[in-house]
């Protein structure tokens, strides 16, 4: 048997208090166990010295998959910024929305409810708090749901009578927003202009052994956004993640080195966020930017909810940059990678470099 991703996290077992949430709902005020300052927020060599971003969100690129310069704007988008937002990606809004509301209708369930999902301390897969959470002195106003293939399993656990709508609409969901990160990995592999790019083997990646993984995202209302953090800073680790945010739903913030700071990245109508994963900054040879990102909580009484899917190479698949002349990154594979960035968090990277 290939191993999974979720076999990576095996040798890393986390304890109760970094998997199972507080109950959010009945908090009247911000404990001190969740009020970050700006030294909690520092990650490797950055800081953020306020959670107010510098920048107002116009710069973050939009690209159109239907226009006749695509391949130039994905390339330009991923070394500039390794965050763009996607329309004309043949994802309805009907079905987008579907998504929100079931993941909202899940989040909106008992906490005893929401347990029987629990991710185990060595898994990937399940609800809790994100894995990153383990790294940070204090932790963040948010609840997630990581899917890992089929939700099936999962929906009979919550709803033992009425399982069927969710399973449907979160597995429908996944096989379109697959096709989309297959559509978009070769396009942006073919703006890389590597003349040898390797079969549809491991790397290109082969869509019958990816890695996926469907996240839902819970910021519930803050009686004090001032003082909370929805997710800190990470990269995300995979080639590619397609990410729905909810419509209104601010919060989300990319940290660009030219812009120097912190980006807004604001909802659009029908648009999707891409940001280009650790996988995808080695395979380009560290042209195309792994991009930093968190979330804020921005206003007060209004939760949030986000779908993120994550793509990238079958767990056994090897990584290296693809057509270098000088690679600064060791060939590796993709399981080891992400047992090191469990230990490691953002020094993972820097120790796959040559
Ligand atoms: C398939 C993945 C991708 C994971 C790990 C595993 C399951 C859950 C994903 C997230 C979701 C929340 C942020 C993140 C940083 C986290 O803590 O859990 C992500 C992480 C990664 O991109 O590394
Ligand atoms: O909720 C968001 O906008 C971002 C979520 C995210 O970064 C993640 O799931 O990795
Ligand atoms: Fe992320």
């Amino acid at each position: 048997m290939s191993p999974t991703i979720s076999e990576a996290y095996r040798e890393l077992p986390l304890p109760p208090h970094h998997i199972v949430p507080i109950d959010f709902g009945s908090l009247k005020s911000v404990p001190f166990s969740h009020q970050w300052f700006a030294s909690d927020t520092q990650v490797g060599k950055l800081s953020t010295p306020s959670l107010k971003p510098r920048l107002d969100s116009h710069a973050i690129p939009v690209v159109d998959l239907a226009s006749p310069d695509v391949l130039e704007r994905l390339g330009r988008a991923c070394e500039e910024w390794g965050v763009f937002q996607v329309v004309g990606h043949g994802i309805s809004s009907e079905e987008l929305e579907e998504v929100e509301s079931q993941a909202e209708r899940f989040f909106a369930l008992p906490p005893e409810v929401k347990a029987r999902v629990l991710r185990s301390p060595d898994g990937g897969a399940g609800y809790g708090i994100a894995r990153i959470s383990s790294f940070f002195s204090k932790f963040m106003w948010h609840e997630g749901f990581t899917i890992m293939g089929s939700s099936l399993d999962y929906a009979k656990q919550i709803w033992p009578h009425d399982y069927q709508h969710f399973s449907d609409v979160m597995d429908e969901y996944q096989k379109k927003v697959k096709n989309l990160s297959q559509r978009l990995m070769l396009q942006i592999l073919s703006s890389l202009k590597v003349s040898d790019l390797p079969e549809t083997s491991s790397i290109c990646p082969n869509p019958a052994t990816a890695s996926t993984a469907l996240q839902l995202n819970h910021y519930p209302s803050c009686p004090d956004p001032d003082l909370a953090l929805g997710l800190a800073p990470h990269t995300d680790s995979f080639l590619i993640t397609v990410l729905h945010q909810a419509r209104r739903a601010h919060g989300l913030q990319v940290f660009n080195d030219r812009a120097g700071g912190w980006v807004p990245v604001s909802p659009l109508q029908n648009a999707l966020v891409v940001n280009v994963g650790d996988l995808l900054h080695v395979l380009s040879n560290g042209r195309y930017v792994s991009a930093l990102h968190r979330v804020a909580v921005s206003e007060r009484s209004r939760e949030r909810v986000s779908v993120a899917y994550f793509y990238g190479p079958a767990a056994d698949a090897e990584v290296a940059p693809l057509g270098a002349a000088a690679p600064v990154y060791r060939r590796f594979k993709v399981v080891d990678y992400v047992k090191l960035k469990a230990r490691e968090l953002d020094k993972a990277m820097s120790l796959m470099r040559i």
